[in-house]
Parts: structure tokens; sequence; C-alpha cells
């Protein structure tokens, strides 16, 4: 790709100009690269929150910067929590709500933005009304705005249990006992426990329904809690906070494991080695599952102090497998499995079709569009690899989706990836990082 075109992208990606089309650059020989990726969108956004409900400022440390992390900052300072920006990180002050004048949340199409503040405008004393991009109006939910109103939120919404809605604050929030079927979405169940050392009584949560996805990022959850001092205890599928004041002075955020992903699989697609730069040797993330995958089908995954190293072996089998933990993983997966040397089924990811577009259906489109056999299943897709071609790929706003297609274009020519610019929900500089790994 000449300078010219790249430097193209890099506006189009910047100005989020719609209209633009990325044209996935092909691999032209084995890769040898290293790559640092920005902080975890999962763990800036837990920080921000924890540190708006600390008693003292938090200085999070290379946090990510991304529109996922702007809304939540937003959305904390709409709450009555500021934080300034300096070259050490984000200095996040504890949330001190004054004033009883409605103000409003942008959620964009943010899950976490949209599941974790709402019950923080219960502890304000104003109307706050949460609303966002037309996507985050289709995602679920109904079951955790019902389960706030149980804990002693005022919530309004206009019947649907969806966004738009009001959070009238009364200047607190009892907390308890709680029954929660977060099947649709570990969030639901974050959102919870996250809130729970500010609410009166803590909070008690009996999990009814199937089991919650995304299990690491639950343990993330823990994890995160724990470091601002709180004592979360749990027993199966019931969950305790406690009351607790918090504090944390300072938190440095890992590097983003998901957005990794498509970069820790370029080694298998294109051969050679990519070097992923600060993957830590031990996370909740669940983007570190994929090192045993990548060992599974036949890679070499080396992981040091202060990295990991993937090298590929020139082919790789299809697999069987159950997302239902790491479900966010799928996008780029399927896309590898598309290259496989065998057919491969994947499964458990059925709330998918509720993550930032229906997933399932947007990856069967538009994977079968470049000549992959891909089919939704109940609960997942059945992908039968067939020669690829290029063509337009579309990313329905998901910016999983572009890495995905990125992913592709390393082996096919002429992928044609609409709106690059949405990659930036996550990782605004995606393209850039890309390219610069293929030169
Ligand atoms: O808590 C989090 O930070 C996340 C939990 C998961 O959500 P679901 O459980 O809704 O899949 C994941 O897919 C999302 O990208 C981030
Ligand atoms: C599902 C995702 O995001 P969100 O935080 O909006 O749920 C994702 O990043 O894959």
């Amino acid at each position: 790709m000449s300078l010219a075109a790249v430097r193209r992208n890099r506006e189009a990606v910047v100005s989020g100009n719609t209209a633009n089309t990325w044209s996935a650059p092909a691999a032209s020989g084995a890769l040898d690269a290293a790559v640092r990726v920005p902080g975890s969108k999962s763990i800036t956004n837990r920080a921000y929150v924890l540190a708006a409900l600390s008693e003292g400022p938090t200085l999070v440390r290379e946090p990510l910067d991304s529109r996922d992390t702007r809304l939540m900052l937003g959305a904390l300072s709409a709450l009555g929590a500021s934080s300034e920006t300096s070259g050490d990180g984000v200095l996040v002050q504890p949330l001190r709500p004054e004033g009883d004048t409605e103000v409003s949340v942008t959620l964009g199409n943010a899950g976490t933005v949209t599941r974790f503040t709402p019950a923080l405008a219960g502890l304000g004393s104003r109307p706050v009304v949460f609303d966002g991009d037309e996507a985050i109006r289709r995602r679920p939910i109904a079951p955790l705005l019902r389960a706030l109103v149980e804990l002693g939120l005022d919530i309004e919404d206009e019947g649907r249990g969806a966004p738009p809605f009001t959070v009238r604050g009364h200047g607190g929030v009892a907390g308890g006992k709680v029954e929660l079927d977060s099947s649709a979405s570990s969030q639901f169940l974050s959102a919870l426990l996250l809130a729970g050392p500010s609410f009166t009584s803590g909070v008690t949560v009996r999990l009814v329904g199937d089991a919650p996805p995304s299990e690491p990022h639950i343990a993330m959850t823990l994890d995160l809690l724990r470091r601002f001092g709180a004592v979360p205890e749990r027993s199966g599928r019931e969950f305790h906070v406690p009351a607790t004041r918090l504090s944390l002075p300072a938190y440095a955020v890992e590097p983003d494991l998901s957005t990794a992903a498509p970069f820790a699989v370029a080694a298998a697609v294109a051969g050679g080695s990519v070097r992923i730069e600060g993957w830590p040797e031990h996370t909740t993330q669940p983007g570190d599952w994929l090192r045993g995958l990548l060992e599974e089908l036949g890679q070499r995954a080396e992981l040091d102090a202060s990295g990991l190293t993937i090298t590929g072996s020139g082919g790789f089998p299809g697999a069987r497998l159950d997302l239902h933990e790491v479900g966010e993983l799928t996008p780029v997966v399927a896309a590898l499995l598309c290259l496989a040397d065998g057919p491969s089924v994947i499964s458990g990811v059925a709330h998918l079709r509720g993550h930032e577009t229906d997933r399932l259906a947007a990856l069967a489109t538009e994977l079968s569009g470049l000549g992959a056999g891909v089919a939704e299943t109940e609960d997942g897709l059945a992908i039968t690899p067939a020669p690829l071609h290029g063509g337009v790929f579309h990313t329905y706003d998901d910016h999983r989706l572009v890495m995905a297609a990125a992913v592709l274009g390393l082996r096919v020519p002429g992928v044609e990836i609409e709106n690059p610019a949405t990659v930036g929900k996550t990782f605004p500089g995606f393209a850039d990082a890309w390219q610069a790994m293929l030169s």
C-alpha cells in the first residue's frame, strides 16, 4: 500500500468518514513484527467506575483512549465525577453529585457504559437520561434495570426495558438481596457488583436462569473490586459485596488482549512471527485464552516476562470451539477458521446476537460473501473453508468486524473493509498498527 493510501486511511479513521472503505493489506511474505496494543477497554472502564466510587482521586495509568472510554469519562462527568488527562494517565476524582437539574448520559454503543453507569445515577439527586446509538436501544438490559429497581433505584423507561430511560436519583441506593438473570450479558452482574460497595447495605446477587457468558469478565470485576479495597465473595451462583469505602491512588491498565487478537492470529495466517509486547503473565482477560487455542492449532506461543511471541507453522486444522466464556473473540476466531485446512464449529455464543450488532448474522453474511461456507447455528457458526475472493466486507458499526476482515485480508487480496473508522470503539489506531505489522 502506498504512503498516500495509508494517510488517507488514517484521515478517514480520525474523521469518522463512514463512506470510506479500507483496502485490507495482504501479507507479502512471512511476518516479523513486534506490536504494542493500547489498554484494555474492559479494565479501563471498570477502573474509571471504581475510581469515581472511591473516597480519593485515582490515577489510571496507561488507560485506553477510544470511543468507549471517552463515553465512560463523559458519563462519569455528567454524574459528578470529573477527570483530567495528563502524560501520566487519567486522574479521576470521586463522584460528588451536586444539583437537581436533569442531565444526560450518552451511551454510544458501549455495553460497559450502558450497564455500569445507571446504578451510579441513583447515588445522586437529579434525573439522569440515558440514551445512545440506535444499536444500543436494541441491546439487552431489561433484567439489569429490574434488579436495580428492586435494589431501590427509581427508573422510568418507555416500557421496552431499554434506552432511552431515566434514573431519578434520591441521594443513595438501599441495596440488599436480588435475583438476576444475567444469561444475556455478564455485564448485568458486573454492574451490580461494581456498584455494590456504594449501596447502603451492599449487594447480594443470586443468579437465576442460564449461566452468564464471559466468566473471565466476571473474574475481572471481582479482581478490580478487590484492588480498590472491596471484599466481594462468591459461592457458586451467589455473590456478596458488602458496603465498603473504596480507595486506590494509582492503577496501571494491561494491554487489551482482545484488541491484540487479530495480531496474535496473524502469524498463523501469514507465517513468520508476531510479538505482542506487554502481554501479561497473569490476567483475567478472556484474550489470554488465545494462547492455548493457537497451540492447539499447531502454532508456537511463547510467553515471557515482557510479552507473547506467536510463530506460525504454515497451516492449521479446523476446530470445534465453545466460546461461551470468551465470546468477544468470536469475530476474529471465525475469520481465522475460514482459513483452516478443515471445517470448524463455534458454539456457546447465541448471546452475540445482542452485541454491537447481531454478530452471528453479520459474520455468516460477510464471510459467506467472500466465498467461505459459513452458516448460523442455534448458538454459533458452522464454518466450511472454501476458496476466498475479494469484495466489500460490511462492518455494521462493529469494531471487531473490522479486525476480523483485516485477518482475512492478510491472505485474500481485494478485501475492502467498509467504515473502518468504527474500529475506534476500542482501537482508533488499528489501521496504522496493522499496516506497521506488515512493513
Ligand atoms: O464486562 C465487560 O467488559 C465485557 C463483557 C462481555 O460482555 P457480554 O457478557 O455481554 O458478552 C464482553 O463481550 C464485552 O466486550 C466486555
Ligand atoms: C461486546 C463488546 O463490547 P461492549 O462493551 O459494548 O459490550 C465487544 O467489545 O466485543
